[in-house]
C-alpha cells in the first residue's frame, strides 16, 4: 500500500523512482520497524504512514530548492529524517548528520551499511559543540533540521555550520510564521536572512507544512553557538 501511494505522489512532482530506490526506501522501512522494538526510533510505525509522514514529508524541501551534489548537514536527524530520503532521491548529495543521542546513531550506521549509501557520515555530538569545531564550522553548502527545536534555537544550533552564500533549510508545521517571527532577531545576529517560505499540506492528512530557507548572508560571530543547553534555556531574542 504505502510504496504504490508514494510513487504516485511523487510522480504528481515528476519524480520517478529506479528500482534500486525503491528498494532503498523497502528496506529503510522493514529497519526502522525492526529497530525500533529494540530502541525509541518513531511513535509512526504503519507503513503508509513511514510513507507520507517520514519519507515523503522528508523530501518535500526539494520541490523549492535544488538539490544536486551539496554538502549538508542534517542537525537533530534521528532516524535520519529529513537527510536520508533525500539522499535516496539525490544520490550525488554529501550528507553529514550530527545526533545527540548514540544508539540512533548505531542505528543510521547499520542503515546506511544495509542500503548501500556512499558519502554519508555520522556524527554522535550536540550541534552547541560540533558547531565550534573546523572540521563542522562554515563548511556546509547547506544545513537541514525538522523537528529539532523553534527557530530562534534552531537558528543557533544550524547556521554556524553554513558557509556563507550557503542556506539552512527548516521542516515546520502550524505556527511557523510565529516561530519565525520570533526568531527573526536570532536570525539576523547569526548571519541568516530570510529568503523563502513555502506553505503547503501534506496529502491526505492535510496537515500545515512549511520549508523556510535562510539565506547565509555573513559570518557567524564567534561567541555563537553557545553551551550546550543555553541556546534552548536563553534563545536569542
Ligand atoms: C524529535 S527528534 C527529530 C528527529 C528527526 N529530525 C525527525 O524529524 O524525525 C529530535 C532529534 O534531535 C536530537 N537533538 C536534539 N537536540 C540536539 C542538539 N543540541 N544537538 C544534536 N542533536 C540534538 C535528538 O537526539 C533527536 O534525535
Amino acid at each position: 500500500m504505502g510504496e504504490e501511494f508514494f510513487s504516485s505522489l511523487l510522480a504528481e512532482q515528476k519524480i520517478v523512482l529506479s528500482s534500486t530506490q525503491h528498494e532503498q526506501f523497502k528496506r529503510y522501512f522493514e529497519l526502522l520497524v525492526e529497530w525500533n522494538e529494540k530502541m525509541n526510533l518513531t511513535a509512526i510505525t504503519e507503513k503508509k504512514d513511514v510513507y507520507l509522514k517520514h519519507f515523503y514529508d522528508s523530501i518535500t524541501p526539494s520541490f523549492y530548492y535544488p538539490f544536486t551534489d551539496q554538502k549538508i548537514v542534517d542537525i537533530g536527524a534521528g532516524a535520519g529524517f529529513p537527510s536520508l530520503p533525500l539522499k535516496i532521491l539525490y544520490p550525488d548529495l554529501q550528507i553529514s548528520i550530527i545526533d545527540s543521542l548514540n544508539k540512533r546513531i548505531g542505528f543510521l550506521t547499520h542503515l546506511a551499511n544495509e542500503l548501500e549509501l556512499t558519502g554519508v557520515s555520522f556524527y554522535h555530538d550536540r550541534a552547541e559543540l560540533a558547531g565550534k569545531s573546523k572540521h563542522h564550522r562554515e563548511i556546509y553548502d547547506v544545513a537541514i533540521a525538522r523537528a529539532v527545536a523553534r527557530m530562534s534555537v534552531l537558528s543557533e544550533l544550524c547556521l554556524p555550520f553554513v558557509k556563507v552564500g550557503g542556506d539552512f533549510i527548516a521542516l515546520k508545521g502550524a505556527g511557523s510564521n510565529e516561530e519565525v517571527a520570533e526568531g527573526k532577531k536570532a536570525i539576523a545576529v547569526l548571519g541568516g536572512e530570510l529568503s523563502a517560505s513555502h506553505s503547503f499540506q501534506l496529502p491526505i492528512e492535510h496537515s500545515e507544512r512549511q520549508i523556510v530557507q535562510i539565506k547565509k548572508a555573513k559570518a557567524t560571530p564567534n561567541k555563537y553557538p553557545r553551551k550546550p543547553g543555553v541556546p534552548n534555556k536563553q534563545p536569542i531574542t
